[in-house]
């Protein structure tokens, strides 16, 4: 099936050799069970079964990192996507992935030439004043080249390399066929969902692939940090950027992989550093909902003044306002501590589970951040916190919304970072105070005012929009493309219901009847009398009276068990 949906020839040698190297590396089982081995050999592939020792004596997280380091970019990107997941894979995954770096060779300048050509409407010796042809930097999408402009700015060029959207588009169609095929075929792979799990990595790395995006990101996460004169984040030049390329400043700092040089003698305070850098991020997290998904030493400078640069926008984490509220919840809950608080909002994320005893999951983070009452902030390691929640979650299989994988994964990052740099560093004693801050921030009677506001402007658009929603409705209906999916659990005693008030229904005819005929009865004269009047007519508007009274019992009993359930 796989094999015949293949669009050119190209991926299918691309999927040769993706197979190929997973039967080199101890895969050849999982191969077989995906029902492809067979038909790749007969489309002429040429498969080693038998596994080197030395490579048969290697942990599968080992061999898995092996595999998709040879495998090249596309691959090691989905390993390095992979590392955030504490929620789905266990320590000893999580640490090899964690060792998956794009060792790339740069590419020599002149195999660069004609996409910067076209890019920068000229030779990069024209168009800037300087330009290095030896790259700074050599990733897997792109390399990084120092240059200076005619005004004498130095800057960085990042270019992306020829060819590489094609050869990663290629490579994800055929992810998210093997992750289709994987889940149909190899149950025990269900619980960690391949397939949504290759959809948003290729939605994330189809993202990194557009270099104006990234400083796009950029100068976003600059507006909103403006108000702190110790940030820096490099200014974009527009008029060099574009998809496949972009121009910021050159940042001259000491890199954040390089803390030795960050002395008391070269006027660096590291106290004040971490202090400074985790809060920003936390502010860009829990206030914003705007943040950088990758805070690892590599993407930091520090610079003179203990001011702080960010670089590598790539990737960004986006939180909705809801989930920011319940954010705040559990880090609030996790640093007061609230057990309960913790449980709920981890519960509300999970909420899709279903495999799961709910209660027993409840208590077991309950007794988990129990253990933390009446520890001191400064004791408190938010890091280790939130990676021993993660863990319970995934002994239970609940994987986290990516989204918020990705963040807790960038919150383990930065208190790694601000320990770092100060050993005493507290990342839950220093975000505290900004959690109340910005939690009070949401309860203040203008922001409730402002919040109110939006869902009534919501709800009136909602209104203006009606009729015409009801217009294509009913035009839809009237052409029978209308489809109402019911749920039946309610249907039986929606049906008795409907029994009940039918039967009401006629005794209130029954009743109305009596009320009629006993009144017609009534004016005729003669025949039996009783209490001076006719007989069949009092006896009718006697039994009018029983049969209402009958009625107004039932129907007030009902509304009230209707209450009552
Ligand atoms: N504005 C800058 N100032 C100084 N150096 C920079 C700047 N931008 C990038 N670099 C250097 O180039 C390197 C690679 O840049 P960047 O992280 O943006 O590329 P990348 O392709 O996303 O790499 P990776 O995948 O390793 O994160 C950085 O680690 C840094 O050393």
């Amino acid at each position: 099936m796989l094999i015949e949906t293949l669009e050119t020839a190209r991926d299918l040698g691309r999927l040769k050799e993706i197979l190929g190297v997973l039967v080199r590396h101890g895969f050849g089982d999982t191969v077989r069970r995906l029902g492809l081995a067979d038909k790749l050999e007969r489309a002429g592939a040429k498969l080693h079964w038998h596994l080197p020792t030395d490579l048969a004596r290697l942990e599968p997280p080992v061999q898995v990192r092996l595999a998709l380091e040879e495998l090249g970019p596309t691959f090691v990107k989905f390993g390095q996507i992979l590392a955030g997941r504490a929620d789905l894979f266990s320590p000893p995954w999580i640490a090899e992935f964690e060792k998956l770096h794009s060792n790339v060779p740069a590419l020599p300048l002149d195999a660069l030439r004609p996409q910067l050509r076209a890019d920068l409407g000229g030779e990069p010796e024209e168009v800037f004043a300087r330009f290095d042809p030896e790259p700074l930097a050599a990733a897997s999408i792109a390399q990084v080249h120092r240059a200076q402009l005619h005004d004498g700015t130095e800057v960085v060029v990042k270019i992306r390399r020829p060819g590489i959207t094609e050869i990663i588009e290629a490579d994800l169609r055929l992810l998210q066929r093997l992750a289709a095929l994987a889940e149909v075929e190899l149950p025990h792979l269900r619980p960690f969902h391949p397939q949504e799990l290759v959809r948003e990595f290729a939605r994330s790395l189809r993202r990194e692939l557009d270099l104006a995006a990234e400083c796009r990101n950029a100068e976003r996460i600059a507006a909103n940090l403006a108000a702190l004169p110790y940030i820096m984040i490099p200014r974009v030049h527009w008029r060099y950027t574009g998809e496949r390329i972009n121009v910021q400043d050159f940042i001259a700092g000491v890199p954040g992989n390089a803390l030795e040089q960050l002395t008391p003698e070269a006027g660096f305070d590291r106290q004040l550093l971490a202090r400074r850098g985790a809060l920003t991020v936390l502010k860009t997290i829990v206030e914003d909902g705007f943040f950088h998904a990758d805070p690892h030493p590599g993407n930091v400078f520090y610079l003179p003044g203990n001011r702080i640069a960010f670089i590598d926008f790539g990737m960004v984490g986006r939180l909705s306002q809801r989930r920011r509220d319940e954010l705040l919840h559990l880090l609030l809950g996790l640093v007061e501590p609230q057990p309960p608080t913790v449980a709920e909002v981890l519960l509300d994320w999970t909420s899709n589970a279903h495999a799961v005893s709910l209660s027993q999951l409840e208590s077991e983070i309950e007794d988990f951040v129990d253990q933390y009452q009446g520890v001191p902030l400064a004791q408190l390691s938010l890091a280790q916190m939130l990676t021993d929640v993660t863990a319970i979650l995934r002994t239970h299989r609940l994987g986290l919304p990516s989204d918020l994988a990705l963040l807790i994964k960038a919150f383990i990052t930065l208190e790694g970072m601000g320990r770092g740099l100060d050993p005493d560093f507290h990342m839950a004693a220093e975000a505290e105070p900004l959690l109340q801050q910005v939690a009070q921030a949401r309860y203040t009677p203008r922001a409730v005012g402002r919040r109110a506001w939006q869902t009534l402007r919501r709800s009136l658009s909602t209104l203006e929009h009606l009729p015409e929603d009801l217009t294509r409705l009913l035009r839809n209906a009237r052409r029978g493309r209308v489809q109402v999916h019911v749920e039946v659990a309610h249907l039986k005693r929606v049906g008795d219901q409907i029994d009940r008030s039918a039967n009401r229904l006629a005794m209130a005819l029954v009743i109305a009847a009596l009320i009629v005929g006993s009144s017609i009865v009534m004016t005729v004269r003669g025949g039996p009398t009783l209490f001076g009047l006719p007989a069949f007519g009092f006896l009718g508007f006697l039994a009018a009276v029983v049969c209402g009274l009958w009625l107004v019992r039932a129907i007030w009993r009902s509304s009230h068990r209707g209450e009552d359930e």
